[in-house]
């Protein structure tokens, strides 16, 4: 964006002074070059918003977006944290000036639940010069670096919350990367966590995202909540497999209680914060991606269990790419309905879905048409070279459909992003048993229907992905090292094999296994048949993983190579040499110790103070003699080996500990380590 050039260049006094610095935005567009004719003779054909709203609207566009987060993590934890912010920060913040004007402290988003969510909007120069502010972006940046607060745009927040995922569901998140909302779903599904140890949740959340290599966003984005319930795939969400389930199940393949489909959109609702938008939005931008999106949420209908629910969002405003694609989903789907949640989040402000719109493939739009025949007739050539279908107008059944139940959120209603939802379920009279709406669907998705209406999808049976028909269950895990073979080539093609390492559960009687189980003094329920290792042999070589049941069976009973499952369950072990003298073991490792500690012992955790994990946290080794007095017998008669220390809450200079810290730390000859990675330590 030329970023320097145009700071330099913006003429009078460059050689004397540095121009001085933009403080809201992090590229240069004034905010007088922030106007598209083409966006706002489009939007007015729309009557996307009341004339007398239309400069309101305008004007929020063009003003940045305030900051907010969410304090993430499960319940306890983000309900310790989120005292802290509104007890201690808030009101260290609510009388600050700065150059004579008073700045207003953060404030909660009032629909969010729990409040949990936050706002403020300070000028970036506050935020380094004003000592007050500069405090709490520190509090801030470290506690987003920790994983325990999510910067998060607030509309971006809507979609889990509407999907209502509970511990025991079953989840896919089609288009997930870089995974904001993945995070929310993983806490949902961990939402009986404690402040110190994680549940095993008995559902699943499987996030997917076409992108290779923004599927490692997402298992980066997992790692602060580590899950034996989490899986990431790297496939066509639109031309997604079956996931066989094991026959011993009931049922032949996974069906999920809740889908979210956050697809691929043109993005114009962010506007606010991506202003590259205002110089190349065009309506052909949301045309083309009309196609895709119906088809992953055509797909996703096939997914879902007959009572299930689906969420589909956008972070755009166009309708095309919105309720075209709902009407669209719901005409050729008719036991679906989209469900009103006018009720829900109260506090949210909000508009109707749209049931009238005006598509156009004229880039420059000089004309806009009421319906698809209008447009056909009035530019035969053009129809047909686009990919414009009837399916982008709106549909003649408009209002049966209650399009006005979807949701869209508009920047100027509560200074926010641009963002459209809408939640879809089965009627409940059609939900019907398995098998015989199979068929129905199946009957629908072969009647005949205008071209334009119909998803791309219907053969569902076989996909490019699968290539071969993946081979049934696999052996019991029982006695024998089941070996999964790790998948290969994404986005949809080729029947390739790809280069994951294969999964490989471990016999619960694996002798390295049994031994690192007693080791670490695990108690008999630790479910030791749902370890896996990541090498063809089931050699214990590094690290172990802990699956759940769920995730366990799916392993089993379907073929990753041709699935590309990126990861799967939580690392919860790894080898430590043991140093001079001392064998090789298996130790906890910070990340898997929340998992892990359900099935500890509790008579075998250490209990410390604030002097003994001052000495761990800043010596990397300190020596068993550099402790105080009155730990020494302890220390002395631990074993070599892995160990949990319990920290009590406590304060030891101007630090302090709001609730038990339990952490693994290893024994060697004459000293003692803290083992977790920088950050947490930090
Ligand atoms: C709007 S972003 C998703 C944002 C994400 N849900 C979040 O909250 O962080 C859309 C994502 O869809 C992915 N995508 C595009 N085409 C896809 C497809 N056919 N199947 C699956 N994912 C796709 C993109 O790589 C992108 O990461």
């Amino acid at each position: 964006m030329g970023r320097g050039r145009k700071r330099g260049g913006r003429g009078e006094g460059g050689r004397y002074k540095k121009a001085k610095p933009d403080e809201y935005r992090t590229d240069l567009i004034e905010k007088a070059d922030m106007k598209n004719e083409r966006f706002y003779a489009y939007y007015k054909a729309q009557k996307i918003v009341p004339d007398d709203e239309w400069e309101a609207f305008l004007d929020a566009l063009r003003t940045p977006l305030p900051t907010t987060f969410r304090v993430a993590g499960s319940r306890q934890i983000a309900k310790s944290l989120n005292d802290t912010i509104r007890d201690v920060h808030v009101p260290s913040l609510s009388d600050v000036i700065f150059e004579d004007q008073k700045l207003p402290p953060p404030v909660q988003l009032p629909w969010y639940p729990d409040g949990l969510a936050w706002q403020f909007n300070v000028p970036k120069k506050v935020l380094r010069k004003s000592p007050e502010f500069k405090k709490f972006h520190s509090f801030l940046v470290f506690e987003t670096d920790v994983g325990n607060i999510s910067r998060q745009e607030a509309v971006s927040m809507l979609p889990p919350l509407f999907l209502e995922v509970e511990p025991h569901h079953t989840v896919m998140d089609m288009c997930a990367a870089p995974g904001s909302k993945t995070a929310q779903l993983l806490e949902a599904l961990h939402a009986q966590d404690t402040l110190t140890s994680s549940s095993t949740p008995s559902g699943l959340l499987i996030a997917n995202d076409s992108d290779y290599k923004r599927t490692h966003l997402l298992i980066h984005q997992s790692a602060r909540l580590p899950s034996p319930a989490f899986m990431v795939t790297n496939l066509d969400a639109s031309n997604y497999p079956h996931i066989k389930l094991s026959a011993a199940s009931g049922s032949s393949k996974l069906l999920f209680d809740r889908i979210l489909c956050d697809v691929p959109c043109s993005g114009d609702g962010t506007i606010r914060k991506n202003i590259g938008i205002w110089k190349s939005w065009q309506p052909n931008d949301g045309n083309g991606l009309h196609g895709l999106q119906l088809r992953i949420l055509q797909r996703a209908i096939k997914m879902l269990k007959p009572d299930g629910r689906i969420v589909y969002s956008t972070c755009s405003l166009n309708p095309v790419e919105n309720e075209a694609v709902i009407a669209a989903a719901l005409e050729s789907n008719p036991e679906f309905h989209l469900v009103d949640v006018s009720s829900k989040l109260h506090e949210l402000k909000r508009r109707p879905g749209m049931t009238s719109w005006r598509p156009t493939a004229d880039k420059a739009i000089s004309s806009t048409y009421e319906t698809y025949d209008a447009f056909v007739t009035a530019n035969p050539e053009t129809a047909a070279s686009t990919k414009l279908t009837s399916g982008h107008w709106p549909p003649m059944s408009g209002h049966e459909l209650n399009l006005e139940r979807c949701m869209r959120i508009y920047p100027h209603q509560q200074d926010s992003g641009g963002f459209f939802v809408a939640v879809m379920e089965r009627r409940s009279a059609e939900v019907k048993p398995i098998r015989e709406r199979k068929r129905n669907v199946e009957d629908a998705a072969e009647a005949p229907q205008p071209e334009s209406k119909k998803p791309r999808l219907e053969n569902e049976t076989e996909h490019s992905t699968t290539g071969t028909p993946a081979p049934e269950a696999a052996t019991s895990g029982a006695e024998l090292k089941t070996i999964v073979e790790g998948g290969g080539g994404a986005s949809g093609g080729g029947g390739g094999s790809f280069k994951e390492m294969p999964y490989t559960f471990l016999s619960p009687r694996d002798e390295t296994l049994v031994s690192c189980i007693t080791r670490l003094r695990l108690t008999p329920n630790f479910p030791s048949s749902n370890v896996l290792v990541r090498n063809p042999e089931g050699d214990v070589v590094r690290s172990m993983y802990l699956t759940n049941d769920l995730m366990k069976e799916i392993i089993l009973a379907n073929d990753f190579t041709k699935i590309r499952l990126t990861t799967a369950g939580t690392k919860v072990f790894t080898k430590q040499e043991g140093g001079k003298g001392v064998e090789a073991q298996y130790r906890i490792l910070g990340e898997g110790l929340p998992v892990v500690l359900p099935y500890t012992d509790p008579k075998s955790i250490v209990t410390g103070n604030m002097n003994i994990l001052k000495n761990l946290v800043l010596s990397h080794y300190p020596l068993c003699t550099s402790f105080e007095q009155s730990f020494r017998p302890i220390l002395d008669a631990l074993e070599l080996g892995c160990h949990i220390f319990k920290f009590p809450p406590g304060e030891l200079d101007g630090a302090s500990l709001s609730h038990d810290l339990l952490v693994p730390i290893w024994k060697s000859g004459v000293s003692v380590s803290l083992m977790v990675d920088k950050k947490a330590k930090k």
